[in-house]
């Protein structure tokens, strides 16, 4: 039997099956999640004049302490068409442009008026330039705003639009076929007979990839039957293949001969890890394929492992990987064996601790899990106080 992969190995062979799908201009309203896939640039400055922040007067910060004549009105949208002279005010609302001959904006609050004529009435501005956007304070036309490879967030969206783009260059939906496989498995709510079990590792696979952008084929519960196997497996049309289940070694488990037999070419199967040792990777040809093992633990942490970083890849993003982040141990871990541990972990006290029963078959700890608590192959005993990094659960 091949030796165990190391996660970090079996991560990036798994990303190198992945062919990043082509950008194509897409709506920004459609674009939210997806990754870009060149880089954004700016079609304009911005702002593109200099504007008043605050709603005032738009005066010479020479003619301070004043007084003025007002001598019209610059609105957002409206600006103020002449030039002001010396002792002149123009009267400004915020995010309108500065007129010509001022460069400085008292605000109104230390002002007063009477028809024309305009006095200060507190500090007024301590600095030239005061409550002024000056042009091109956020970006310049030719600015890269959005590198390829990064994510798009509500306010990259918001940063595009104002940049002048009305589509984003990001990749389509990653289509991906979602199958369970175990003659033991029934729709959860089905009276069961002795044996049967509500089948859940599609649900809670497709709900870890509800916030990326993926188009979902659900391949439904498949049983453990080498043609019924082979033939679902071949006629998939997507860029992507999740299976659980059947991925070890019994009798039963057949997703690896099937798949073999439906054409793929596996890249790896067993992985040093656990919870998810049995998973396996390759392709099938446009197709990558992903097989988890069915203890729905392991399919939990394969999916943030392996699935989701797949998914990201194969949308164009430029780090797929989870990012862990170090914290400090509550409670004492034993020694770690020779797989890389994910722990199911709580956050007391803004302190990670792991319960000590962690069967990869709990959904009842999972589901009370914050994070999931690394532990290194061989990694010795850990005490309170020590670091250890985490992954966050959504
Ligand atoms: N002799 C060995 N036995 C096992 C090994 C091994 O190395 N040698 N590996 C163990 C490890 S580690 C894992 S993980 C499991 C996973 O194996 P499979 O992928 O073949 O999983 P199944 O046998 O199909 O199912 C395991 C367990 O999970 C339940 N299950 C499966 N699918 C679902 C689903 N969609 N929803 C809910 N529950 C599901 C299934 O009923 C079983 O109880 O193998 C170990 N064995
Ligand atoms: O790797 Mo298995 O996933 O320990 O249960």
């Amino acid at each position: 039997m091949t030796p165990l992969l190391p996660v970090a190995e079996a991560q990036s062979r798994l990303l190198a099956l992945a062919t990043p799908l082509p950008p194509e201009a897409t709506p920004l309203a459609r674009a939210l999640g997806h990754w870009a896939g060149q880089p954004v640039t700016a079609r304009r400055t911005q702002p593109d004049a200099d504007l008043s922040a605050m709603d005032g007067y738009a005066i010479r910060f020479a003619d301070l302490p004043g007084p003025w004549t007002v001598i019209g009105e610059s609105a957002a949208g409206r600006p103020f068409a002449g030039t002001a002279s010396p002792g002149e005010a123009v009267r400004i609302f915020t995010g309108a442009m500065l007129p010509a001959g001022t460069d400085t904006v008292l605000v109104q609050e230390e002002a007063q008026r009477e028809g024309t004529a305009l006095a200060l009435a507190g500090e007024g501005p301590q600095y030239l330039r005061r409550n002024v956007r000056a042009r091109g304070l956020d970006f310049h036309e030719g600015d890269v705003l959005i590198a390829a490879g990064e994510r798009i967030t509500p306010a990259r969206l918001a940063l595009a639009g104002v940049a002048g783009h009305a589509t984003l260059p990001v990749a389509r939906r990653v289509r991906v076929a979602v199958a369970a496989t175990g003659d033991e498995l029934v729709p959860p709510g089905t009276p069961l007979s002795p044996g049967q079990l509500p089948e859940t590792n599609r649900l809670m696979l497709m709900a870890q990839l509800a916030d990326l952008p993926v188009d979902l084929i659900d391949l439904g519960i498949l049983p453990d039957d080498m043609a019924t196997l082979t033939a679902a497996f071949a006629g998939v049309d997507a860029d992507l293949l999740v299976t659980s289940g059947g991925a070890s070694v019994g009798d039963h488990d057949l997703v690896r001969p099937a798949l073999a037999a439906a054409g793929a070419a596996l890249d790896f199967w067993r992985v040093a890890l656990r919870p998810g040792k049995p998973v396996m990777a390759g392709r099938m040809r446009n197709t990558v394929v992903l097989g988890l093992p069915g203890n729905p633990v392991s399919a939990f942490v394969t999916a943030m492992l392996f699935v989701r970083p797949l998914v990201a890849r194969m949308a164009g993003a430029g780090n797929p990987l989870p990012v862990p982040r170090p914290i400090l141990l509550g409670a004492p871990l034993p020694a770690n064996g020779p797989r890389a541990d994910y722990l199911r972990g709580a956050i007391v006290d803004g302190r990670a601790v792991a319960p000590p029963l962690q069967d990869s078959a709990m959904l009842r700890t999972l589901a009370a899990a914050d994070c999931l608590i690394l532990r290194a192959p061989g990694a010795p005993a850990a005490n309170p106080g020590d670091s250890v990094e985490i992954l966050s659960i959504a």
